[in-house]
């Protein structure tokens, strides 16, 4: 298992280029299923979730290439994507397949719009929470599709197709939309989402499908009307910069200092972090390239924030905030309305010396002047980067164990960060 070591007390300076969002590029590449066309998708990041969704789009019969890969680099290592599913030869996506990432169950979508039925494992349980998909089976049952649970797995047949309906979400949930955004574009006739999530990757996933020849109205709003087309065709398509690669980045340079330009980075998709961040004392100012941030001198100011749907503050972007926030001059409190369970940082960031108390969703950090670098265990994704940026401001040295968690969605951070002054190395396959 490999682990990263960090050397905290550099500040970052220069400049790092934003990757395409993983959570747009999952939803795009299962949007490949929708059409017998070919789909391609640029700006892919080079992650392990992308690696596993090839394998479960494989076992369903797409076929892929992948440009821009390096001799001898594993699949994941991407770029542009050409995806095909031209003959979509098994509509039941297995336990072992689908327990591993948990957006690989949103093929169930595509699968029952087009072939009329899927028969996708329920996902498995995910530390953040326990993320259910009754949400996700309500809008396919109210657009016709006959719905059962039979041993661990979600059944849903169309036999004559989808019909367009009402779909009014009473919680917003990004995989919900996704679903129902798919589902809707193939079904017959009109479809209205309400309380739809407005996430960037939504939109975005919604762009490509209007490429692909899909009729909706209201990208990027809580109401989208979908008007559902016979048949999808291919397109070409560009992955939205991450938002949460970039936050997470900026929270970085305002813990450990220094100047850096985030190529890419969209600030419109980032307003209320970037808020909270200038609020902590960090100089945001968008250039032509993306976002700068800075911090010189001062110190980090107490910052009380609240995780929401989008745009409110992103809960992929808690953990990273939880981190800077345990160097404050003073007292935060940070709320997490998301996941119930969104807190596993928290015993971690005690190992630098940060001082964090728990009252149910709500973490009080009262900031101290040091934090000294520990081994420490990657928990979850968004927890494992956190480690990283508490790791940079720390005395001394860290070991972060467990970084496939980090692998999941991080491109090459560990050259990112050393491109900027970090010292930060990847220890591969050590125990
Ligand atoms: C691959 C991807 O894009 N993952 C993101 C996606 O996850 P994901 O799409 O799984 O998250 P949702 O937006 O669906 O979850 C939001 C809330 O709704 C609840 N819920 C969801 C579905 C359902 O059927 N029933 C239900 O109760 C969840 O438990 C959670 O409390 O959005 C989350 C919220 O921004 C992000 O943290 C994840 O990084
Ligand atoms: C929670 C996340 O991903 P997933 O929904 O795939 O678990 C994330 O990207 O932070």
């Amino acid at each position: 298992m490999d682990r990263i070591r960090i050397v905290g007390g550099h500040a970052l300076e220069g400049s790092i280029a934003i990757s395409g969002a993983k959570n747009a590029a999952l939803p795009l590449m299962i949007a490949s299923l929708l059409t017998p066309d070919t789909l391609t998708l640029e700006n892919i990041p080079r992650v392990a979730d992308v690696g596993m969704l090839l394998q479960i789009l494989s076992h369903h019969g797409v076929d892929y290439s992948v440009d821009g890969r390096r001799p001898g680099e594993e699949p994941h290592a991407s770029r542009t994507l050409h995806l095909s599913a031209r003959n979509i030869v098994d509509t039941s996506a297995p336990y072992d397949l689908v327990a591993k990432m948990r957006a690989s169950f949103w093929v169930i979508a595509p699968l029952v719009a087009r072939m009329g039925e899927a028969r996708v494992s329920l996902p498995g349980g995910c530390a953040i929470g326990t993320r259910p998909v009754d949400l996700l089976i309500m809008v396919l049952e109210k657009l016709g599709a006959n719905v059962e649970i039979e041993s661990g797995y979600v059944r849903a047949t169309a036999k004559n197709g989808l019909i367009g309906g009402e779909i009014h979400f009473p919680k917003v949930t990004v995989g919900g939309t996704h679903t129902a955004l798919m589902a809707a574009a193939l079904a017959k006739g009109h479809t209205l989402i309400t309380n739809a999530a407005c996430e960037p990757e939504v939109a975005d996933v919604a762009d490509c499908l209007v490429k692909m020849g899909a009729r909706i109205k209201g990208i990027g709003q809580p109401t989208l009307e979908i008007e559902g087309v016979g048949s999808l065709h291919g397109a070409s398509h560009s992955v939205v910069p991450d938002r949460i690669e970039a936050g997470t980045y900026a929270m970085a340079v305002a813990m450990a200092g220094g100047d850096v330009v985030l190529e890419r980075a969209v600030p419109d998709h980032l307003e209320s972090a970037l808020d909270a961040i200038s609020q902590a004392g960090a100089t945001i100012t968008v250039t032509n390239q993306g976002i700068r941030v800075r911090r010189n001198g001062a110190g980090i100011s107490p910052v009380d924030i609240s995780t929401a749907p989008y745009p409110g503050f992103p809960t992929d972007l808690q953990a990273q905030f939880m981190a800077l926030m345990t160097k404050a001059k003073g007292k935060s409190r940070i709320t997490e309305t998301i996941f119930e369970n969104r807190f596993m940082h928290v015993q971690e960031l005690a190992r630098f010396g940060a001082q964090i108390k728990l009252d149910g969703d709500i973490a009080h950090v009262k900031g101290v002047a040091e934090l000294q670098g520990a081994p420490v265990m990657a928990t979850d994704l968004r927890a494992s980067v956190s480690l990283v940026i508490a790791a940079l401001a720390a005395r001394g040295e860290t070991m972060v164990n467990r970084v496939y968690h980090l692998d999941r969605g991080f491109e090459r951070l560990e050259q990112k960060l050393s491109g900027c002054g970090a010292v930060v190395e990847r220890i591969s396959g050590a125990s």
